[in-house]
Formats: structure tokens, sequence, C-alpha cells
């Protein structure tokens, strides 16, 4: 069990600074994942932290000791790549067992923490087979073991579901996230998909250009985006953004209108609104129906209000029957869920 404590972290290569001084601090057990768009440094980050990557800048402490100059096999971590490079011709018992037996483990407590990792992660019956005669889901499960058979004080999973089909990657993130709470040990891990990355999370790590936009539970990054990044990146569908101005204290945009405590008049700012937060209510703004998305309990439907494009969620139950493609619905958003950002900084406002 460890902490992990990212101080002032920067990668250089060349000349070119990829991460730009992190500072994060993890708690023991806890599951913290980074997430951003592609060349973003989320694995340029995990990296430094397994020491696959030499360090510029910063410290990394992984339980409260300064690993900068720690080996990576002395650094206490595991680490599950996206690709899992199973040995082909050794049994699954054999590839879990592989890194222990290198590094000098008595043979009886190999076997004993195979078979313990194999009862864990449902492996049992697979022990002998080669990972030939696996499916990817089972390989996936193997190359956890093997990292798991370990101990280590830290898991560093690096986007470990991306080759997976799409069932398959949300049976193998539901595992991951209860074999967290089986063995209890601090994850790290890297995505670039929002939901795994709101679904695994105790904690979100967004990031951007090497930088850090914002770090919080999954309820905080979508309830309080901190900015309009932040607010793009996470919610699927994403949240509808409209370019507006401050008018005697309220932000406009889409011909709605918010509270905007403390901003300039005439201020720009963008609206937010999830699509989950425009309801069809008397009185709304007529707005027609351009795109019907049914996904089953709900759907998504695009509208166009005035020229400009609304997306918005309804649920089944709520509408009498699905809307068509040239209904017009009164739309408006739910009170107190509209979010106001600065046009110029892109920084959320709050009163
Ligand atoms: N060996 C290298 N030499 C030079 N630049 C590199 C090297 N490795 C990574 N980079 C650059 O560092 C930046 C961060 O890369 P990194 O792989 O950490 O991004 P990422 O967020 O994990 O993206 P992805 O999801 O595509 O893997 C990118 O701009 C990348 O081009």
């Amino acid at each position: 069990m460890a902490a992990v404590d990212l101080a002032g972290l920067v990668k250089r290569y060349g000349g070119v600074t990829t991460v730009h001084g992190i500072d994060l601090s993890i708690a023991d057990k806890e599951f913290i994942v980074l997430v951003g768009p592609s060349g973003c440094g989320k694995s340029t980050t995990l990296r430094m932290i397994a020491g696959l990557e030499d360090i510029s800048a910063g410290t990394v402490s992984i339980g409260g000791r300064i690993v900068n100059n720690v080996a990576p096999k002395n650094r206490n971590i595991a680490m599950v790549f996206q690709n899992y490079a199973l040995y082909p011709h050794m049994s699954v018992r054999q590839n879990m067992g592989f890194g222990l037996e290198v590094a000098g483990a008595p043979k009886a407590e190999v076997k004993a923490r195979v078979e313990e990792a194999a009862a864990i992660l449902g492996l049992d019956a697979l022990l002998e087979r080669k990972p030939g005669e696996l499916s990817g889901g089972q390989r996936q499960r193997v190359a956890m073991g093997r990292a798991m058979v370990r101990r280590p004080q830290v898991f560093l999973f690096d986007e470990p579901l991306s080759n997976l089909d799409a069932k398959l990657r949300n049976t193998m993130r539901s595992e991951i996230k209860k074999l967290h709470q089986t063995v209890q040990t601090t994850v790290i891990y890297v995505t670039h998909d929002q939901v795994e990355a709101m679904t695994l999370a105790d904690r979100i790590v967004i990031m951007k250009d090497g930088r850090i936009e914002q770090v919080g539970t999954p309820m905080e990054v979508y309830e309080r985006p901190a900015n309009l990044f932040v607010a793009g990146f996470i919610g699927a569908p994403a949240m509808n953004q409209g370019p507006g101005r401050v008018v005697k204290g309220h932000a406009q945009a889409f011909g709605f209108s918010a509270p905007a405590p403390g901003a300039a008049e005439g201020q720009a700012v963008v609206l937010g609104i999830r699509p989950d937060d425009l309801i069809i209510a008397e009185g709304g703004l007529p707005s027609r129906v351009v795109l019907v998305e049914p996904l089953g309990s709900e759907s998504i439907l695009t509208l166009d209000r005035d020229g400009v494009e609304l997306v918005m969620k309804v649920n089944a139950r709520d509408v009498p029957a699905l809307p068509k493609v040239g209904d017009h619905l009164p739309l408006a958003p739910l009170p107190g869920r509209v979010h106001v950002f600065d046009a110029a900084s892109g920084q959320a406002m709050r009163g």
C-alpha cells in the first residue's frame, strides 16, 4: 500500500516540454484516472512514475520515498499495458509466475501466489492453457494476474482495454473496478476514454497539453467543470456550448438566460447546457428537431434553435411518443443547471 506524490514533474524531449510541472497527490488505495486527448502527456506521466522515462525535473515519490533514481523493478509497482505481450509458448501459470521466478522467489511461494491471483481473476481453470487458447478478455486478465502476483504497492494501467471490443471492454472495466475493491491497492490508470475515466475513478485528472486542467471526483468534474475544456471533454453527448453576452447580470445565449453574478455588463461569455439538462417545457423556446437517435431507454435529439444546434437527451418514459424530424418542441434548460464561462479565459464563472 502506498501513496504516490508528483511534485513539479516535467518531461522534455530535446528542447520540447511535453509535461509542464505536474503536481498531484494520490492517496493510498486511491483509484486515479489520468484522462485527456491524444498527446496530452498522460502516458509520459505514467511512464515517469513507472521509471520507464527519465524525469527532466521534479520528483516522483512512492510511499514517501523519492524514486527518481530507483530502477523500475525496485519501485514496487506493476504495470499493465495495452499490448499485454504474454509469452506465447508459456502456459498461463508460467506467464503469471515468470517474473517472480526470475526474481528468485521459492517455487512453493510462486505457486501459491499464482493460484491466489488466478482465483481472484477467475482463471483457475485456465492455468495450463497457452495464451493462444484464450479469448482477448482472458488474456487481459492474465496480464493483470501477472502484475498482481508481484503484490505491488501501486498498479499502473496504460490503456489496458483499448484492444478489446466494446462489449468486452465494458465487462473488463467492471472487473478492474471489482478487483480494486478486492485488492485495495493504489491504482493509476491512463485512458483517453471519458466513460472509462468516469466509471472507474475515485478521482479523475483531466489533462491537456501537458498540464492538469482539473482534478476531482467524477461527479465534481461533471457537475462543476472548471473550464470549457473540461466541460466539453467530460459527458456524452458533449455539453452544448453557445457564445453570448452578459446583459443586466445575466448571461444570454441560445435565447436562454442564466444569472452571472459579478460579471461585467457586456462581458463575452459562453453558456453551457448539458443534453440531460434540456427539457421540453411549456413556454420553452420553439426548436425544430433535425435528428433523432434512439438508444432504447433514452434518445438523443438534435434541434435547431434559430440556426444554432442543440443536443438533448429524452427519456422514453418522459415523452408520450418519440419526437420526429421536423417536429417543433418548446425547449428550456432546467433551472440552476446552466453553466457560465468567461469567453476570454474559458474559466467557469461562479457566484
Ligand atoms: N520519445 C519521444 N520523443 C519526443 N516526443 C515524444 C516522445 N514520446 C512522446 N512524445 C511527445 O510527448 C507528448 C505526450 O505524449 P504521450 O504519449 O504522453 O501522450 P498521451 O496523452 O499518452 O497520448 P496517447 O493517448 O496518444 O498515447 C506528445 O506530444 C508526444 O508526441
